[in-house]
């Protein structure tokens, strides 16, 4: 199993690319399945849970093949299916597989999709896709550990419908998504999801023929189509791991320039950094956007509480847990999505932090140094923040099981020594 070796104590400097984002490619990946024409994605980023879906859409018989020449360049090719099936020992490592269930049912009427597993961030629960698929029309049992469903005997499509969901979901807007572009009539989605994977997945779809306003607001009308075209789609750049950098250089100090890194993404972490005391200058040149982010000294600890977008990400709750961790003073952090989403907690605490929980809330005394150690990822985040935990702290710190950190961040630790961190991988 791989580690990360990290020396700590460096500050980081120079310039990286940000990769696509995870959440926007995984979802698109799956919107290849609602055409017989082929996709072609850009700027897909190279992890675990994009090879992962790949085999998922694979085995299902999606043709799939990296463009040559294009960064990240990807085409997929459903002409048709030859098992509308996601099976457990994919869907087990990764939730997104979930993302199968609306494509497959709108083009083929039927999908036998495994439960996604209970996860180390909380339970995870599917209902509210299994109601909104209910509401347009199809029949679902959940049998042995899978949600099989299909459409009633003499129906062919899909039907549209009022969709709101008891909370806001951000995989489940995307199946709505996904499945009213190609049912019969109208879809209203109600407290739907504004993250911005979910507005490029909606961009992706209009370029497929789909007719979708809304997309960015709690309120999206979908007008179904017979048929959806392929096309060519840039995968959005990802703003939790431009996020992960931003904070690695808040808790470091630094200089560093994050190419392709959509500051408008990401306001309320970035906020959150300049009321800290880091400088952020964010802007756009020949190449791209930008944020440049300078840190010195150490920054004034911040309380935020995570929510749905606009709001402070729980993407990004862990990795702005480590920079508290380091700050000056005493902040309080409120996780509302996810019940149990602090598993970085005890890890960091055996770097040296000061943190207590209680709840959703965990109370962070900034101390002056941590010291190294070896830690445990639990989950994918909670890895980014062990890392910047250990870019920090002083001596080695080795973190453990960091295929969680595979799932979802392209090359971090590539990236990571671009910027002159000493850290290393061991096989
Ligand atoms: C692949 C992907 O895009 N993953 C992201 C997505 O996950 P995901 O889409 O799984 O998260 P949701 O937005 O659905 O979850 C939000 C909340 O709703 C609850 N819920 C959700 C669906 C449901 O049917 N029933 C239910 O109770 C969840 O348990 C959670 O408490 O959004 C999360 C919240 O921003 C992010 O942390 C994940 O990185
Ligand atoms: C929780 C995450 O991902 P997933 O929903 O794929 O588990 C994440 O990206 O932080």
């Amino acid at each position: 199993m791989d580690k990360l070796l990290i020396r700590g104590g460096r500050k980081l400097s120079g310039e990286i690319t940000v990769s696509g984002a995870k959440n926007a490619a995984l979802p698109e990946l799956c919107a290849a399945l609602l055409t017989d024409e082929p996709v072609t994605l850009t700027n897909v980023p190279r992890l675990r849970d994009v090879s992962t879906m790949r085999q998922l859409l694979t085995h299902m018989g999606v043709h799939t093949e990296d463009v040559a020449g294009e960064r990240g360049g990807l085409l997929l090719h459903a002409r048709g299916v030859l098992k509308a099936e996601a099976p457990y020992e994919l869907v087990k490592t990764m939730r997104a597989s979930v993302l199968v269930l609306g494509p497959l049912l709108a083009r083929f009427g039927a999908a036998r999709v495994s439960l996604p597993g209970g996860c180390a961030i909380g339970s995870r629960p599917v209902d509210q896709h299994i109601k909104g698929m209910q509401a347009m029309g199809a029949e679902i049992v959940v049998e042995h550990g899978y949600m099989v469903a299909r459409l009633p005997a003499g129906r062919k499509r899909l039907h549209g419908a009022r969709i709101a969901t008891d909370m806001v979901t951000v995989t489940g807007t995307e199946n709505f998504l996904m499945a009213a572009a190609l049912a019969e009539g109208e879809t209203l989605l109600e407290n739907a999801a504004q993250e911005p994977e979910v507005t490029d997945l909606a961009e992706m779809l209009i370029k497929m023929g789909a007719k979708i306003e809304g997309h960015g607001t709690s309120r999206i009308h979908v007008q179904g189509v017979e048929r959806l075209n392929g096309c060519t789609h840039e995968v959005v750049a990802d703003r939790i791991e431009t996020g992960t950098f931003l904070c690695a250089v808040a808790a470091t100090g630094g200089d560093v320039l994050l190419r392709q890194a959509r500051a408008d993404h990401l306001d309320a972490v970035i906020d959150k950094l300049t009321d800290a005391g880091a400088e952020v200058e964010a802007g756009s040149n020949a190449a791209g956007p930008f944020i440049r982010i300078r840190a010195s000294g150490r920054l004034k600890a911040q309380t935020f509480r995570t929510t749905e977008y606009p709001g402070f990400p729980t993407d990004m709750q862990a990795q702005f847990m480590a920079v508290n961790a380091v700050a000056d003073g005493t902040s309080k952090v409120t996780e509302t999505i996810f019940e149990n989403r602090f598993m970085h907690v005890n890890e960091l605490v055996r770097l040296g932090a000061r943190i207590q929980t209680e709840g959703k809330v965990a109370m962070v005394e900034g101390v002056p140094q941590l010291s190294g150690a070896t830690v445990m990822a639990t989950d994918l985040r909670a890895s980014a923040s062990l890392v910047i935990a250990g870019l920090v702290a002083e001596g080695e710190t080795t973190v453990d099981r960091i295929y969680h950190l595979d799932r979802g961040y392209d090359q971090m630790e590539v990236k990571l020594r671009a910027l002159g961190a000493d850290i290393e991988r061991i096989k």
